[in-house]
């Protein structure tokens, strides 16, 4: 799948470079181009993709510091600059477009949304949110702004494909390494999971392609990612056991929102040497898929790895029940309760954090 990226906010532009760099160092050329936003210069200088930064007039350059109705005023104000800078990397070709950020800040929580419904105006393709969670330990701010950030751009996007702060955090590693490791874990799945939707070289025996992608996260407005590999035989025959336990690791331990298994629809990818796939595990791993996640449409296909390892990828769309989305929405609630001002920006709605199944 051809896709533009748009990095909103700090956590944004740095997750954005991980995905360009995974696109470029595995040679998948689904990434057409990308462009960092901030309203932070700091923030924007260590990146090497082309770069914006906004509200220069009201806030000089420094962030937004963690108010997002700011966030959300500034990106208004300068969509026009951010469209014109997409100009190029958003062309005739481009399939989807992916606003990324995390949603507990400023500049990415409350400019985000307001990104996506511009480009949406503008572009008559699917714009998607890629969306960061805050971990639970984060501050009673960052679950309010991300609280609002999600109902909002929920609501503005074709889909927002969640990752939790805290799905891959490993124990005693500092900020710094949780992050940038998160940044890999899911720049290597989306990137898969894009690349998947490019394969049309006929090697595999049936490849996904962009609609499927497109298809399955038209159902439903959130969706989530899994992963899992493992080692796999030579002999085809040999691996249908390790295909269906690889799909189950990916769903029960792999899901980039963690405690996510009910969804309207799901595509599954098996990557893998075309060799050592074998079809009657991918069947198995797809009906498993199934039963375990209720979708009522579960699309599947192959994507050709010159690899001794199977992969399965799974995109759940339409996530219907998820424990931690719930326990993060009660936090938001919780955490908004302390923040008795009324949300002027027009970007956020005001109603309580309900119905976003
Ligand atoms: N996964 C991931 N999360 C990050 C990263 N950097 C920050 N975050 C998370 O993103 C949220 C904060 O958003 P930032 O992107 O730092 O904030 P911002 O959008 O730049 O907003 P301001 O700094 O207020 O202008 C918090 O929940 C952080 O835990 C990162 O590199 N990776």
């Amino acid at each position: 799948m051809k896709a533009a990226l748009v990095g909103v906010g700090q956590a944004g532009g740095k997750l954005t470079q991980a995905l360009v760099r995974n696109d470029r160092e595995n040679g998948y050329g689904a990434v057409q181009g990308a462009l960092a936003v901030n309203t932070a210069r700091q923030d924007l200088t260590p990146l090497d993709i082309p770069t914006l930064l906004i509200g220069q007039d009201v806030v000089s350059g420094d962030g937004v510091g963690g108010e997002n109705e700011l966030g959300a005023e500034l990106m208004q104000e300068d969509t026009p600059e951010v469209v014109n800078a997409l100009d190029g990397t958003i062309t005739s070709r481009t399939e989807a477009v992916f606003v990324v950020a995390g949603l507990g800040g400023g500049t990415g929580s409350g400019g985000a949304p307001v990104l996506v419904r511009e480009l949406k105006r503008v572009y008559d393709i699917p714009v998607y949110c890629l969306g960061v969670l805050p971990g639970r330990n984060e501050g009673a701010l960052y679950q309010a702004n991300a609280g609002r950030s999600l109902k909002t751009v929920v609501r503005e996007a074709d889909n927002t494909l969640l990752v939790d702060n805290d799905a891959w955090h490993a124990s005693g590693e500092s900020v710094t390494d949780a992050y940038a490791a998160i940044n890999q874990t899911v720049a290597h799945r989306i990137g898969l999971l894009l690349a998947a939707g490019e394969a049309t070289n006929g090697v595999a025996e049936s490849v996904v392609d962009s609609s499927e992608i497109i298809n399955t996260l038209r159902n439903g407005s959130m969706a989530a990612i899994g992963y899992a590999s493992a080692d796999a035989s030579p002999d085809p025959e040999e691996n249908i056991n390790v295909v269906t336990s690889t799909a189950r690791k990916s769903l029960l331990t792999g899901m980039s929102v963690p405690e996510t298994t009910e969804s309207d629809a799901a595509l599954v990818v098996v990557a893998g040497h075309p060799d050592r796939i074998p079809r009657k595990g991918v069947e198995r791993a797809r009906r498993w898929i199934e039963d375990e996640t209720g979708s009522t449409q579960v699309r599947g296909g192959d994507y050709p790895l010159d690899s001794d390892q199977l992969a399965v990828l799974v995109l759940l769309s339409g996530i219907t029940r998820s424990d931690r989305i719930e326990s993060f929405l009660d936090r938001a609630r919780e955490a908004a309760k302390t923040d008795p001002e009324p949300d002027p920006t027009e970007a956020f709605q005001n109603d309580e954090l309900d119905g976003l199944f």
